[in-house]
């Protein structure tokens, strides 16, 4: 597991579960973490296939895009290309889509490309947004359907079912009924 903070969750679950956790990115002034030229090394060495971003707050670099082309994840909570890019993350995409006066909502998760939010869309589920939501309301409700779509997703990853259409655009093959894709 790659983390930015030692003391995340994530980290913590991880070590318990005697999972290998790294510290990246290697900041100017940092006295800790790896370079991403360390870090690819690194996950080349624990034969990692699957790179799934939740919460990273950094971009991750062009160097590390492309040693793992169409192998890097990311769930960001909106239907993009709404409401993201720079400057969206967290709350501030919820506070962002309640100003709006967007009705719907719902998570993303895409492929990851040198730009924040603009790889191709791998799969969406919508929720409603309620007249009187605040921004933790509808957070819950979207993460709710966040903490979902990604199991859904990381297992047509690692079974092989994802299917690039000509056009480019990935699509997930049913596991019940191999002929249906979304
Ligand atoms: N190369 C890529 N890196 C990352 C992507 C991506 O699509 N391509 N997704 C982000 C996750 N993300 C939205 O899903 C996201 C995260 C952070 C930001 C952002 O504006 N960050 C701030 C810094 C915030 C902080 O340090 O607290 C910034 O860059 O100024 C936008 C979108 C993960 N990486
Ligand atoms: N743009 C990236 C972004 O906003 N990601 C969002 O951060 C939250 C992480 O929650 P957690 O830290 O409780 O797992 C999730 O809602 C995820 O969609």
């Amino acid at each position: 597991m790659s983390i930015r903070a030692q003391d995340c969750g994530g980290a913590e679950y991880a070590r318990d579960k005697g999972i290998p956790v790294i510290l990246f990115p290697k900041n100017k002034d940092a006295t800790e973490g790896l370079s991403a030229e360390d870090l690819i090394a690194a996950l080349r060495s624990y034969k990692v296939d699957f790179i799934l971003l939740a919460g990273y707050l950094k971009l991750i670099p062009t160097e590390l895009v492309r040693a793992y082309p169409k192998s890097i994840v990311n769930i960001h909570p909106s239907l993009l290309p709404a409401f993201g890019g720079k400057g969206y993350f967290g709350m501030k995409v919820h506070k962002a889509v309640i100003a709006s006066g967007a009705r719907y909502s719902g998570p993303t998760i895409h492929y990851v490309d040198e730009h924040y939010d603009t790889g191709r869309i791998l799969a969406q589920r919508v929720v409603p947004v309620l007249a009187n939501d605040t921004a933790e309301e509808l957070a819950a409700r979207v993460l709710h359907e966040e903490h979902k779509l990604y199991v859904e997703v990381v297992a047509a990853l690692c079974e092989g079912r994802i299917i690039w259409r000509e056009d480019g655009v990935p699509l997930i093959q049913s596991k019940e009924n191999p002929k249906d894709y979304r």
